[in-house]
């Protein structure tokens, strides 16, 4: 690098270093954590990747709440779920902004990203309007088109992944994106090389890279901004990722407008009106995409972090999921949805995948709009507040002492049948708590119940030796997501009887999904 650019970034270092030291009214210390060095902070001992891991072995070492200085930035990691409640969600009112860290994000995003507005009127307007359709009451009315899915999922891997297995990612995901594209838009998604679910896996991805720390030199000089295109190739990327999006979302919503049956897009747009809320079309279009979008990547990678523990973590749960489902199921039918008051096993294995799993392991960070003390400690205003699922998830306190280990019994009292009411992390806390948790648990506690009925879960075999590939419990991508990296798993059918139920139920592509959705628009009349 050149000399005299190291100096100017050593000059921004420095001004921001000078803005960012804040005067404190506490005279209480911060929360402990690693030395810092002048300037820097502790940017020199940031792990590059999978901090999750790392920010746990600090906590063993610093405890519940400490801080890290990121050139001047507080960052303070919570890594217990009651300092992660008093916090985030009793002092919700001054908990629940996000960072303003990433430009290049910004520049991508045009502040159309529900997940990372501060928590504003606009936000409120737009929360308001998720949870008509995502809480529990509504959630419920889906469940016809969900289990319509899961069964043609189980055909689907019946048909493709019998045998030595194969890779299957692509069938959850066009099994979760359909589900969703039908509630929303009102077409099923019958392919997962369809070039629009491709193309929010893309933009997944990108969104990902983008609010990575030091993906683009300009989230931590954001005057870079002023230099021209050719030096500033993140201003092309972002326009490029924003028009993309858009042009995917206005497709999307004009076919669900135009669409003859019920569904989410007609409804938002009808209640917009009838409220008179100030809501562009774009805007409302956006909405619409980021449900799309944050249901496909959690459920999915949810699920599939299902197949990896069935793989590598069977310490007999398997055996009492069947024991479970074949008493209250028998062979005749599929697990569905009305069988769940009887199955707690499933849905302690459901939990379990959540805690053991959890998808967002860094958790999505908070920001304080005011300064506070906890515990003898301050917390500057502006800090990023940082729930560390993957230790809050850990606590051995809550969870026993063997918490890396996929225990589904974890979950219950000694009766076997009861929930035990353990703090779930992975759906975050307090005012930005996911509001489309009740679906997506709906979606895997079905597929997770019908997959175990149908079928035996193992490593996909080698086209060479024939032996089983091995597949690493841990092995995952880094990022705002935590995805399990590629692998080869094989579903062999249990016994006859599921392959005869399959064959009878799973190929859903002659059902009126239309019926279905103008019914649940029905029960949504009466809600
Ligand atoms: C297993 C699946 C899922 C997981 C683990 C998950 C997890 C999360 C987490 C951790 C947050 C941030 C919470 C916080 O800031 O404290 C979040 C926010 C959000 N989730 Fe989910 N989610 C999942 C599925 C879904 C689904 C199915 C939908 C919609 C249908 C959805 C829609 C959203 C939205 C719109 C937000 C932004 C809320 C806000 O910023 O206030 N999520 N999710």
């Amino acid at each position: 690098m050149h000399a005299t650019t190291i100096v100017a970034i050593f000059g921004l270092l420095i001004g921001v270093y000078v803005v960012t030291r804040r005067k404190s009214a506490s005279s209480l210390p911060l929360p402990p954590g690693p030395k810092p060095l002048p300037i820097i902070g502790n940017v020199h001992q940031a792990p590059k990747s999978h901090g999750w891991m790392t920010y746990r072995e600090w906590s063993k070492q610093y405890g519940p709440i400490f801080h890290v200085n990121m050139l001047g930035q507080p960052v303070i990691i919570l890594s217990t779920s009651e300092v992660a409640h008093d916090l985030l969600a009793k002092r919700g009112a001054i908990f629940s902004d996000r960072p303003r860290l990433f430009l290049a994000t910004e520049l991508a995003l045009k502040g159309l990203n529900i997940l990372m507005m501060n928590y504003t009127e606009q936000f409120r307007q737009h929360q308001r309007l998720q949870v008509s359709v995502l809480n529990a009451t509504p959630a419920a009315t889906y469940l016809p088109i969900q289990t319509m899915e899961s069964q043609q999922l189980m055909h689907d891997l019946l048909i493709n992944a019998s045998g030595a297995g194969t890779n299957v990612q692509g069938y959850f995901q066009r099994a979760v994106a359909s589900i969703i594209h039908t509630l929303l838009y009102g077409f099923r998604v019958k392919d997962y090389n369809d070039p629009g679910l491709r193309a929010i896996i893309k933009f997944n991805e990108e969104f990902s890279e983008f609010i990575q720390v030091g993906a683009h030199i300009v989230d931590q000089f954001p005057v870079l901004n002023n230099l021209p295109g050719f030096l500033a190739p993140w201003k092309a990327k972002a326009e490029n990722h924003y028009v993309a999006k858009h042009d995917l979302r206005d497709k999307n919503f004009r076919l669900g407008l135009g669409s003859d049956a019920w569904n989410i897009s007609k409804h938002l747009k009808k209640v917009v009106e009838k409220d008179s809320l100030d809501m562009p079309w774009n805007e409302l279009a956006f909405e619409l995409g980021t449900m799309i979008d944050a249901a496909l990547d959690g459920t999915t990678d949810s699920l599939i972090w299902f197949v990896v523990a069935c793989i590598t973590q069977d310490q007999g749960f398997i055996s009492k999921a069947r024991e479970e489902l074949d008493s209250i199921v028998g062979h005749d039918r599929l697990p569905g949805p009305e069988d769940k008051p009887n199955l707690p096993y499933i849905t302690a294995i459901v939990e379990e995948i959540f805690r053991w799993r959890p998808v967002g392991p860094e958790g999505v960070p908070h920001l304080n709009r005011e300064e506070t003390t906890y515990n003898g400690y301050t917390i500057p205003k502006g800090s990023v507040i940082v729930p560390n699922v993957w230790t809050i998830s850990r606590e051995e306190a809550l969870f026993g002492s063997d918490p890396d280990d996929f225990i589904p019994d974890r979950w219950l009292e000694e009766d076997g049948k009861t929930l035990k009411s353990l703090p779930p992390a992975a759906f975050g806390y307090g005012r930005r708590t996911c509001p489309g948790r009740h679906f997506a648990r709906n979606v895997i506690w079905n597929v997770v119940a019908q997959l175990l009925w149908s079928f035996d879960i193992k490593a996909g075999l080698s086209e060479e030796t024939g032996e089983p590939i091995p597949v690493d419990p841990i092995a995952c991508t880094y990022g705002l997501v935590m995805r399990a990296l590629p692998f080869k798993a094989a579903f062999n059918p249990r016994g006859p009887w599921v392959r005869e139920v399959i064959t009878r139920d799973g190929d859903t592509y002659g059902k009126d999904h239309e019926a279905m959705l103008n019914r649940i628009g029905e029960e949504f009349a009466k809600l």
